[in-house]
């Protein structure tokens, strides 16, 4: 089911170990739930430790993205909505996950949050993915 991200020609700025300044997560598959455990660097940051607001997107957004890649549903995003909880520290143990949430015809529709270690909810996003290639979303508790 997986393809391969650690291809060289992956030079995805979330994902990549290939992008000099990216981000390289580094997600597993837990069942219906896509996992990332990333401690933002201090280059990372906006202001006063805190993670940059556009940063914290761009990790709601490759969860979800990685998600979809994963399960061969090839999307772009088109839409996003993220409601910012709490300041997503620098230099801390995150917990990034995503999840699908329902498919019409092209339109996927995606969940994502971003926990601190206290098992708070710092950010969660909502999005919606466009499929730009074939597949659709797994029925819950198909195999994959
Ligand atoms: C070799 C190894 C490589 C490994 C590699 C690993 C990578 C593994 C991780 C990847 C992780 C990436 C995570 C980041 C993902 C990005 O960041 S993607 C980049 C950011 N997004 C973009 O650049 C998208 C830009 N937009 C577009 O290209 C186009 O608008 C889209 C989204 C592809 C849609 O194009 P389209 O299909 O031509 O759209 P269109 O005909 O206008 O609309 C189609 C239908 O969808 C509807 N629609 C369009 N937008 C919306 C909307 N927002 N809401 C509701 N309906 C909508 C339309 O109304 C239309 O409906 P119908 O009329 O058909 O009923």
């Amino acid at each position: 089911m997986t393809k391969p991200l650690k291809d060289e020609t992956n030079i995805c700025f979330g994902c990549s170990p290939n992008n000099p300044i990216g981000l390289k997560m580094e997600f597993e598959d837990d069942g219906d739930v896509c996992r990332a455990y990333y401690t933002a660097r201090p280059e990372h940051m906006g202001w006063n430790d805190v993670v940059h607001g556009g940063l914290v997107a761009t990790m709601l957004d490759e969860a979800m993205g990685r998600w979809l890649w994963v399960r061969n549903l090839i999307t772009m995003t088109a839409e996003m909505t993220i409601r910012y909880s709490k300041p997503v520290p620098v230099g801390v143990r995150l917990t990034v996950e995503s999840s699908g949430v329902s498919q019409k015809g092209k339109l996927i529709e995606m969940t994502a949050r971003i926990i601190l270690p206290d098992g708070s909810l710092a950010a969660r996003a909502r999005a919606k993915f466009l499929k730009v290639g074939p597949g659709n979303l797994p029925e819950k508790g198909d195999a994959e």
